[in-house]
């Protein structure tokens, strides 16, 4: 039995002939948050991507101790690697109802995870009804990760899910990726540390697509001095406001 539900050994990936990433290692912890973090433009979406086989990759990627890197994307998914992409995808012309149906799985949706995305998003319940297109940026961020909770996942990679969106929205995406992750370990790309400050236990620092960093998020965001040269920000202090501290392009 590992403690480790992803391990990611030495991924490289590429596309349309480029190579985006260059040589990632890390591990994500079988139980709550790992951030990953990094300056604009550094591999942190490629990295998501090539775990996912959306993108052609050379390396190890082992999901609860079982190599997932020889797989396409669909079988990745069906061994239980969730994926809420940033632009969130959903369907524009189909209602919220539709879009949760769309993304079931045979065999992957529970009573306890139907509850679960109906606790967490009363608002969707009340719109199963209305076009996903119409949905404020919010509403349409939390249909993404409903989509993503509504199958017995075992382990998410969520890919900047507050960005764009107002602080209170940021403060309803963030409890509700704080309750998901007591029932499914999340990989977390986020670039509004005082999130990650509040979800994250370990952090993986990305740049030039290489881990430059690993350890837990607490201890990189209370270093100011490292968080300034691997982020590009001075370390957050607990007051500081929740849309201020944004890692720099
Ligand atoms: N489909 C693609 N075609 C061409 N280049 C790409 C593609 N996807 C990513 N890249 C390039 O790969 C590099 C890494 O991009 P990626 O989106 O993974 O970075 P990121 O760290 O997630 O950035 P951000 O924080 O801005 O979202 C960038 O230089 C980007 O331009």
């Amino acid at each position: 039995m590992t403690d480790k539900i992803l391990v990611v050994d030495h991924l490289a990936a590429s596309v349309a002939g480029q190579q985006v990433v260059e040589d990632v290692s890390f591990s994500v912890p079988a139980t709550g948050i790992t951030a990953v973090l990094g300056r604009n433009g550094v591999g942190k979406t490629s990295t998501l991507k090539g775990v996912l086989g959306l993108y052609q990759r050379t390396g190890e990627v082992t999901l609860a101790g079982e190599r997932i890197d020889d797989l396409p994307t669909h079988k990745v998914v069906q061994r239980g690697v969730g994926y809420v992409p940033e632009d969130r995808e959903v369907f524009s012309k189909l209602t919220v109802a539709e879009n949760l149906r769309l993304a079931e799985r045979k065999g992957a949706v529970t009573a306890e995870r139907r509850q679960l995305v109906e606790r967490l998003f009363p608002d969707l319940v009340e719109r199963r009804d209305q076009m996903a297109g119409t949905l404020s940026g919010g509403q349409q961020q939390m249909v993404a990760l409903a989509r993503a909770l509504v199958n017995d996942n075992r382990v998410l990679l969520v890919d900047e899910p507050t960005k764009g969106l107002a602080p209170l929205i940021v403060e309803q995406v963030t409890e509700a990726l704080r309750e998901a992750s007591a029932t499914v370990p999340i990989l977390l790309v986020e670039q509004n540390l005082e999130v990650v400050r509040r979800l994250a236990g370990e952090a993986v620092v990305v740049a030039g697509g290489r881990v430059v960093h690993t350890g837990p998020a607490a201890d990189l965001l209370a270093d100011e001095a490292l968080t300034q040269r691997l982020l590009g920000v001075h370390a957050e202090t607990p007051d500081s406001r929740p849309d201020s501290r944004q890692v720099a392009p």
